[in-house]
């Protein structure tokens, strides 16, 4: 992979703590990367340090194999948009967008017709002459992303943007982002806790886990080859199970019930005590009792519709719950609390971290 941007073993402690350690990461020019993990887990820090807004305690950031780290933020040419609006209150939204580029002294019809062409890439034109407090949340938005990308910066960075705004609106927006980045080209680093925003947005993810870099992939890798239960667990949701590992290199395992299953992905994931079984909801399905070795016989404990999928809670011996996503497509009746089930599943589908 050509590297446009690249971060070297970046650390950062606050007073002795420790908040971002080790982080190495490429990204390619015109990528769209998320900075996905829990709060604290130092995407935030890191991508502080990439905007010069902070100093590493060390590492180095480089673009194009040249460090930033000398080049003041204000030359970097990195565009930033934060989780609360930052607009100017007193002045309009063309006023705001054409900003950048009035500090930057550039001539004044490049200054009208680049703020032209941002008003248009938000869609944003009939709204030009309002001021923030005349905008909802979604629209300011819409204004801060116009002025970050004014000046054509080659990387915009973009810290929870749409985390204060409700999910509608949030996927409005993202669809709109979506459109800047395909239409401009711009690399964009995203930072967000959300699984389903990141999922829907990028080209790949850096998962993060207490200021390390847990695992970095494309959307579908992260999701079908997750490399720890951190991992399986942050990105969608998932059955966990304690199981014995009889052969390793057969991924063969022991049920907590006794029964052996082949075939089953094993991977060395540093963050289990016990080996544990990884199922997706939705790999589960219902089964003719006994027609399938890999099989947990249990009763129906709730149940609740999705639109075009049941979510099921099943209850299984060992005083475990197995959570199912069936779809349903209104031929047959599905199973109720109270019932009892076959729940089938495939053990190639399966991960069992150790
Ligand atoms: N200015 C600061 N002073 C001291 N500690 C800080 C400072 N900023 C962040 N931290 C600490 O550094 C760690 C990483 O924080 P950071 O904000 O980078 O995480 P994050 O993943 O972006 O979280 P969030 O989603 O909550 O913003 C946390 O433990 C946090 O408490």
């Amino acid at each position: 992979m050509t590297a446009f941007l690249s971060i070297r073993n970046l650390h950062k402690s606050y007073h002795g703590n420790v908040a971002v350690q080790n982080v190495s990461l490429d990204i390619r020019k015109g990528e769209f990367v998320t900075f996905l993990g829990p709060s604290g887990s130092g995407k935030s820090t890191t991508l502080y340090v990439i905007a010069g807004l902070m100093e590493p305690t060390g590492g180095d950031v480089l673009v194009n194999g040249r460090t930033i780290l000398d080049v003041p933020s204000n030359h970097r040419n990195i565009g930033m948009v934060f989780q609360k609006y930052t607009l100017f209150p007193n002045m309009t939204v063309r006023e705001n967008i054409a900003f950048p580029l009035v500090v930057r002294k550039r001539p004044r019809d490049e200054i009208e017709a680049r703020t032209n062409e941002m008003l248009r890439l938000v869609r944003m034109e009939q709204l030009a002459g309002r001021y923030p407090a005349q905008m909802s949340g979604g629209q300011q938005q819409r204004v801060a992303i116009a002025r970050a990308m004014v000046y054509e910066p080659e990387i915009l960075l973009m810290d929870e943007p749409l985390s204060a705004l409700d999910k509608k609106l949030r996927e409005e927006i993202q669809g709109e982002i979506k459109r800047v980045h395909e239409r401009t080209g711009v690399t964009i680093l995203y930072v967000t806790h959300d699984q389903e925003e990141a999922l829907r947005l990028s080209d790949r993810i850096i998962l993060f886990n207490t200021g390390r870099v847990e695992q970095i992939g494309t959307c579908t890798d992260l999701y079908t080859s997750p490399r720890s239960r951190f991992a399986g667990q942050f990105l969608g949701n998932s059955n966990f199970m304690p199981v014995e590992i009889m052969d390793a290199a057969a991924g063969t395992i022991r049920l907590p019930g006794g029964a052996c299953v082949e075939n089953v992905r094993i991977c060395d994931s540093g963050d289990v005590d016990h080996p544990l079984l990884m199922m997706r909801p939705e790999d589960l399905t219902f089964r003719k009792a006994g027609d399938c070795a890999c099989s947990f016989d249990g009763q129906v404990r709730s149940s609740y519709f999705l639109g075009n999928v049941m979510n099921y809670e099943i209850g299984i011996p060992g005083d475990y719950t197995l959570t199912m996503r069936v779809y349903i497509d209104g031929t047959e009746h599905p199973p109720q609390t109270g019932d009892r089930v076959s729940v089938g599943w495939l053990p190639h589908k399966a991960i069992v971290f150790r």
